[in-house]
């Protein structure tokens, strides 16, 4: 050991943060143009590891790529042509528009892939129809506040939205929103459709030098900034995560939530629908408004109290709302949809033909991608990793899996598993390396063999946690050529059916590194050993004397049992010695006996890898 980093002891990170990921495992921002996205009928090598891997695929044996079966995806809401054309050349596409939710739940189970837009209520219920079948929900948009998260990650779905098509679509709508209001077009034009013409009821207010506050800078936000500022509107901002760099780029300032709500003359809103922004415009925001104030929103109905909002406009707080989004779709009170001062659309910000086709295509492939076990750029509840990591990491994500089988095999049954340690020896700088992939393998090695729970990169953390498995992981420098020179995985407070793998520490310990692109074991405990972890494998603890090998092997081959790879590890010359064999078929009870009976060895466990 060399030095040692201490990364995680008992949180596990969460897959997914606000926060931004290392630059080495962030995929780009935006989208690449169409012809440069790699066609989808060249799979790599990389996404059938991953499928392989069952990375993102939880619930199926796979079958139906074995068989080349088409998978179903069922889209049930209005998607963009191209996207469909690329569904379709890929899987079964069921499209499906107005289900219920009662006969969204009876289809689901014959689903891969559920497409979605805003329309659709993804929630536990259906989930748990699914009946593990359903592997991606693919959200045809930004806001993911229509799917149940929480329950798609404990069902071990992945869920992948396509944040950025319609980005522009939104904040040309807002803007355009902004100008009818602030000029009543939508007002004037029913007034003329019923005949009338009065010129002096709709006179508007001007948007030139008045002060817009943007709720939320983000991709919408930021292009809402940047058209207002082109109409000469002065632009402030507020957004707890957003940088100042950014807004100052486009010449807005970023200031409080008091600050903007209270001197803006304008304000629309452009932040996400969370617990936190939930009804966050209700009586006492509107109450620190200017009186007169015009709201912009295309974000979502549920950050405005709407009773609140119609007692601000009623009373003259809010003169004018611009509304594209509603508490409830469609609303079913339509007391602010009919109020004279209220301009409203029927969530359109977007419907664009440009955006539906952009936003189409991206989901298409995410979902396309995801279901060939590809990791996606636009995951929302699982780590994000390139392709070029993926293929980098993917021997050592064998190897994970299968110490973490090992590990768990050496456990003498009824002492439950409560704490794992895991140890990387690598080169890598902590920034370069991201450890989730191999954790979250180590998890699957460790639970499914020992419980009927399907554990794919989406789900390992939370199911780890809620078995009570405490997961710390360290980090030690090590010169290696690869990105991991070598992963050990320790159970602690547990007996072992093969004393011998206990180390001094009192800890389970088996350690593996990848040799010639493949999984090795390199210790049990504290001897080290050199055997291919495939197949089978059959650890002995004998007394180190000669003869040991060709016993063993004499009595396998009697059974016609096929040793593929065969290690002696010893601490001191003739005493004791562990000797790994890698055999390709399970020996029989009596074969296993045998081994048992062979005077010099002391004790043996057979393992399945
Ligand atoms: N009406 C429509 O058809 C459309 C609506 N949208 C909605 O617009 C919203 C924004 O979308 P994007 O800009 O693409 O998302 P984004 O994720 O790029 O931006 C959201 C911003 O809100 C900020 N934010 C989070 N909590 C906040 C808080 N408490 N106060 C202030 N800011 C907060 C975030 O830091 C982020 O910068 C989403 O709700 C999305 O669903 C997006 C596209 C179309
Ligand atoms: O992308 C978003 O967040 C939207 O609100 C767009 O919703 P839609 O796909 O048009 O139902």
């Amino acid at each position: 050991m060399i030095a040692s980093s201490r990364l995680t002891t008992t949180t596990l990170p969460p897959y997914t943060t606000l926060t931004p990921k290392p630059p080495r495992f962030r995929f780009f921002s935006s989208p690449l143009p169409l012809k440069c996205r790699k066609p989808l009928t060249t799979i790599t090598s990389v996404l059938k590891i991953a499928d392989s891997l069952n990375l993102s695929s939880p619930a199926a044996p796979d079958l139906n790529s074995l068989l080349n079966l088409k998978r179903t995806i069922l889209v049930s809401e209005k998607l963009g042509d191209a996207g469909l054309d690329l569904l379709r050349s890929f899987a079964n596409v069921d499209c499906c528009y107005n289900l219920s939710p009662e006969d969204l739940c009876s289809k689901i189970s014959s689903c891969d892939a559920l497409i979605v837009r805003s329309g659709t209520k993804v929630n536990r219920q259906v989930f748990e129809a699914a009946k593990g079948r359903l592997k991606v929900v693919g959200r045809a948009g930004v806001g993911i506040d229509n799917v149940d998260l929480q329950a798609a990650t404990e069902f071990g779905c992945l869920v992948v939205n396509a944040p950025t098509a319609n980005t522009i679509a939104a904040a040309e709508h807002g803007i355009a929103l902004l100008a009818a209001m602030a000029r009543n077009i939508a007002q004037a034009d029913a007034s003329m459709k019923a005949g009338k013409w009065q010129r002096n009821k709709y006179v508007g207010v001007s948007m030139v030098g008045k002060t817009l506050a943007i709720m939320g800078f983000g991709k919408v936000g930021s292009e809402v900034a940047r058209r207002a500022k082109g109409l000469g509107m002065h632009v402030v901002a507020h957004d707890p995560y957003a940088p100042a760099d950014r807004a100052r780029a486009i010449g807005v300032e970023l200031v409080s939530f008091d600050q903007a709500v209270s001197t803006a003359d304008f304000i629309s809103l452009h932040m996400p629908l969370t617990p936190a922004t939930s009804k966050v415009f209700n009586d006492a925001t509107f109450a620190k408004m200017k009186k007169g104030v015009r709201i912009i929103n295309v974000a979502r109905g549920g950050v405005i109290d709407e009773d609140a909002l119609l007692r601000a406009l009623d009373s003259g707080i809010v003169a004018q709302a611009a509304l594209d989004v509603f508490c409830e779709e469609p609303p079913k009170d339509s007391k602010l949809v009919l109020h004279e001062n209220v301009t409203a659309t029927p969530h359109l910000g977007a419907s664009t033909k440009e955006a539906q086709e952009g936003v189409a295509v991206e989901i298409a492939e995410a979902v396309v991608g995801a279901l060939q076990g590809e990791l996606s750029a636009t995951a929302v509840n699982a780590p994000m990793v390139p392709p070029e990591v993926l293929s980098e990491l993917a021997p050592y994500v064998t190897l994970a899996e299968k110490l973490g089988r090992l590990a768990v095999q050496l456990v003498s049954g009824g002492s439950g598993i409560q704490s794992v340690k895991v140890v990387y020896r690598s080169g890598r700088d902590p920034d370069d390396l991201d450890t989730r992939l191999l954790r979250a393998m180590i998890i699957k090695g460790i639970i499914e063999p020992i419980s009927d729970t399907i554990i794919n990169l989406v789900n390992a953390d939370f199911i780890a946690k809620q078995k009570g498995l405490v997961i710390s992981e360290e980090r030690v420098f090590a010169n290696s050529g690869g990105p991991v020179d070598s992963i050990q995985v320790r159970i602690g407070h547990v007996k072992s059916k093969f004393q011998s793998a206990v180390s001094e520490n009192e800890e389970i310990s088996v350690e593996g590194k990848v040799k010639y692109g493949k999984p090795h074991l390199s210790r049990v405990g504290g001897f080290e050993v050199d055997v291919s972890l495939e197949g089978n494998l059959i650890l002995c603890r004998q007394v180190d004397q000669p003869g040991m090998i060709g016993k063993v092997g004499g009595i396998l081959g009697e059974k016609n049992v096929n040793v593929s790879f065969m290690s002696v590890g010893r601490n001191v010359r003739r005493k004791k010695a562990i000797m790994a064999i890698g055999v390709d078929e399970e020996p029989d009870k009596d074969t296993l006996d045998k081994i048992g009976h062979v005077p010099a060895i002391e004790e043996f466990v057979f393992l399945n890898l």
